[in-house]
């Protein structure tokens, strides 16, 4: 198989006396859509957050296209983070910036001046939000500020995207239109997507690969028709929302 474009291997992490990330080894491969699925509080936003270096490792690396980003500094990650944009869980858009400026936030921060105009038009084509650039965040839907955190993390064209909790707070319908972009970005636009999500149908719709977290490491990958058939104690209680607690009748 091709050089994957994210490698992760023997990740840990540690917060004090907690060891939230215990030996991840993962691998990204270059234009799938990989979901990332585990119980609350497992570490998936911990281990999302050390792929652009947004978090350095305690131990074990993180390779991008084939380069450790594990101990660089902050001025030798800007070339990466171009590489993998991130959308953050809940959206983080800046209340008191237009839709536009916050799209344009990251191009700026990179000290770009040319093109931002049409750089920020095309990621609001993209996610299907044309036009809306003087907008206040105030005024949108919990739908169009997903669609505007999207917009903001594919403005400044990133070979992989990542997707903390995209569909959190959405009802079905805006859920599913939100799947629909995702896989129009890695089949429209070659994209390879990195998508950490509870949200079980949209595994089904999205996934080419999943991999599930439990306890600070990765205990299973596989493909969504594995999943669907695992007998796997661990992943099937979670496949079917089931605490094991009865329900009386
Ligand atoms: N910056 C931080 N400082 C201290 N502890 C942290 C930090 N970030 C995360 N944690 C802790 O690490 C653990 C894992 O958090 P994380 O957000 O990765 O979980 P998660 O799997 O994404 O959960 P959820 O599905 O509920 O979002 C939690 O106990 C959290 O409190």
């Amino acid at each position: 198989m091709a050089d994957p474009f994210i490698r992760v291997r023997g990740l840990e992490q540690k917060f004090g006396s907690q060891h939230v990330l215990r030996g991840v080894d993962l691998e990204v491969h270059r234009g799938e859509t990989l979901v990332i699925l585990g119980g609350s509080g497992g570490g998936k936003s911990v281990l999302l957050k050390h792929l652009p270096g947004l978090l350095q490792p305690w131990r074990g690396t993180v390779e991008i296209d084939g380069e450790d980003i594990s101990t660089l500094t902050e001025r030798q990650l800007a070339p990466y983070r171009r590489k993998v944009g991130i959308m953050f869980q809940g959206g983080a858009l800046f209340d008191s910036l237009t839709v536009g400026e916050n799209v344009a936030f990251s191009l700026r921060e990179a000290g770009e001046k040319k093109g931002i105009r049409d750089r920020v038009a095309e990621a609001l084509e993209i996610v299907r939000l044309p036009g809306q650039e003087k907008k206040m965040p105030s005024e949108l839907s919990g739908g169009m500020r997903k669609r505007v955190a999207l917009a903001r993390a594919v403005v400044g064209r990133p070979a992989c995207v990542l997707y903390d909790e995209p569909h959190a707070g959405l009802d079905p319908i805006t859920a599913d239109s939100i799947d629909h972009l995702i896989k129009d970005l890695q089949t429209g636009h070659g994209m390879t997507n990195v998508v950490v999500t509870h949200d079980m149908r949209s595994v089904f719709h999205i996934a080419d690969r999943v991999a599930f977290i439990q306890e600070g490491r990765i205990h299973w990958t596989g493909s969504p028709e594995e999943l669907k058939a695992t007998e796997d104690p661990i992943l099937r209680p979670f496949i079917d929302g089931d605490s094991g607690e009865p329900w009386a009748t």
